[in-house]
């Protein structure tokens, strides 16, 4: 429908059908994972920007929890320095953690930007600020692959003092070990351990995928809403294809310590984030923990 189609009744009945949600979510934390091409797009960016601001202005708490893969590799080549790759994965030697420090920290500055730019009072951290988050050297298959790390304890204190003074947390994933080096950190797991030592009411992930699909070949089969057992099952299965699997298995994680519903969402649709948390329907997959599913629909009937 184009814009000059919608009444102005039906204008008026977008915002009443986001009513139950602004109520229901009120002061409640939503940590949102920012990836993937919204964070490349400029205009995706502006637009996921402003989601985020709305949320926080009609009295919700977001965190963002983001990465920075494509712009830490952009600098590695800039720089000229030579991949060495172990199991398919890049490996993350001191000079190569040394540039990602810096490029996840700049992309976080410039964040913490727009979000100021639109009057939101925003913080940006890295996980060792307030030593948000420990870890330990990941291993692959075995192999050394670096700086890579494997989150061991989150300390969210920082993340309470900036939501009581009304700050939006911004945080880039780089956390410290027992020696306090550097390591970098896969922001969905990031995401997630945040979401879950602070209980989020929320955590959505904004994916280059439409959601959750029943068969990976057939678009059409996307999932609007699952139960995490049904999250599990399927999992069990074997049938997940391109890449889920991990995301999938983050969000049940999630939602047994803890969160209350994860979302997989499209970040490659404007407002993404809007349409999914004010709308009944949404548009991406949402996972509930087990009893809560299409309540909401019910009851916003
Ligand atoms: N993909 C879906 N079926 N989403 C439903 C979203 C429901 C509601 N807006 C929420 O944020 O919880």
């Amino acid at each position: 429908m184009k814009s000059s189609e919608i009444t102005e009744l039906q204008k008026a009945e977008v915002l009443i059908e986001a009513l139950p949600y602004i109520q229901r979510f009120n002061r409640k934390i939503i940590v949102v994972k920012y990836g993937g091409s919204a964070m490349v797009d400029e205009q995706l960016k502006h637009q996921v920007i402003q989601d985020v601001v709305l949320l926080k202005l009609v009295g919700f708490k977001p965190i963002i929890v983001h990465g920075g893969g494509k712009e830490i590799s952009r600098w590695v080549n800039k720089v000229g320095m030579e991949p060495h790759f172990v199991n398919g994965l890049r490996v993350t030697d001191e000079p190569t953690m040394e540039i990602a420090e810096m490029v996840l920290n700049k992309v976080n500055k410039s964040l913490v930007q727009l979000v100021n730019e639109l009057g939101v009072k925003a913080v940006g951290i890295s996980g060792k600020d307030g030593m948000l988050l420990r870890c330990e050297k990941k291993l692959s298959k075995g192999e050394d692959i670096g700086f890579v790390g494997e989150i061991t304890k989150v300390d969210p204190q920082i993340i309470y003092d900036l939501l009581e003074k009304d700050f939006l947390p911004i945080i880039c994933p780089i956390g410290s070990d027992e020696y306090y080096a550097s390591y970098n950190i896969n922001a969905d797991d990031a995401a997630c351990a945040i979401a879950r030592a602070v209980n989020a009411e929320k955590l959505a992930f904004l994916t280059d995928v439409e959601g959750v699909y029943r068969d990976f070949e057939d678009k059409s089969s996307l999932i609007s809403e699952m139960t995490v057992k049904e999250a599990q099952d399927f999992v069990n299965s074997g049938s997940l294809g391109g890449g889920m699997l991990p995301k999938l298995q983050n969000c049940i994680d999630a939602i047994e310590n803890g969160v209350s519903r994860v979302h997989i969402l499209d970040g490659r649709i404007a407002h993404c984030l809007l349409l999914e948390i004010f709308t009944n329907r949404g548009i991406g997959t949402a996972i509930y923990k087990d009893g809560d599913a299409r309540y909401f629909h019910e009851e916003a009937k």
